[in-house]
């Protein structure tokens, strides 16, 4: 049966992940569907990844971007909490990749965090759906880290 994957992005975000998302899943699985739904912000991201699992998305990916003042923040932790609840309601996973604008200074930074984060997550993703849930093991307590550098594993 061909995997499908949702993309939840929002036109909050200063960088375009979905589009780089997209072609990620596409050569991490050639013959998927790929399905991308843009809301206008990171709380819109919830119902957005569950309308994707309804319309037979074996996982999703959302892309949120977060500002820097502490209703934003407000406005994630909500967010985080609804996508949680999607993945219970679902049993489905709901890879949240977030990029917090106060994680670095410059833009440039940001961007870079924005793209390897999601990248990986994205990788991520489709090892979970096509592998399930030993996909990652052999990378268990590795110190991976997604948007930085890994951290490494402690000896
Ligand atoms: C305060 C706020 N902060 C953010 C944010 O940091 N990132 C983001 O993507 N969206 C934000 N929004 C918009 C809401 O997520 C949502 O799009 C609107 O409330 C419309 O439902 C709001 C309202």
């Amino acid at each position: 049966m061909t995997r499908k994957y949702g993309i939840a992005d929002t036109t909050f975000s200063r960088v375009d992940m979905g589009s780089l998302v997209y072609k990620v899943i596409r050569s991490e699985d050639s013959e998927a569907d790929i399905v991308r739904y843009t809301v206008p912000g990171i709380k819109d991201l919830p119902v957005a990844a569950k309308r994707l699992i309804d319309e037979g998305c074996d996982g999703v990916i959302t892309l949120g971007w977060v500002g820097k003042t502490m209703l934003d923040k407000y406005s994630y932790l909500a967010t985080s909490i609804g996508l949680i609840m999607v993945q219970i309601l679902t049993s489905k996973h709901v890879i949240d990749v977030t990029v917090h604008e106060d994680e670095a200074d410059d833009e440039e930074k940001l961007k870079e965090i924005a793209i390897d984060r999601a990248t990986k997550h994205a990788k991520n993703l489709v090892k979970l759906v096509k592998e399930g849930k030993n996909a990652l093991t052999k990378y268990a307590g590795k110190g991976l880290r997604q948007g930085y550098s890994n951290a490494g594993e402690i000896d």
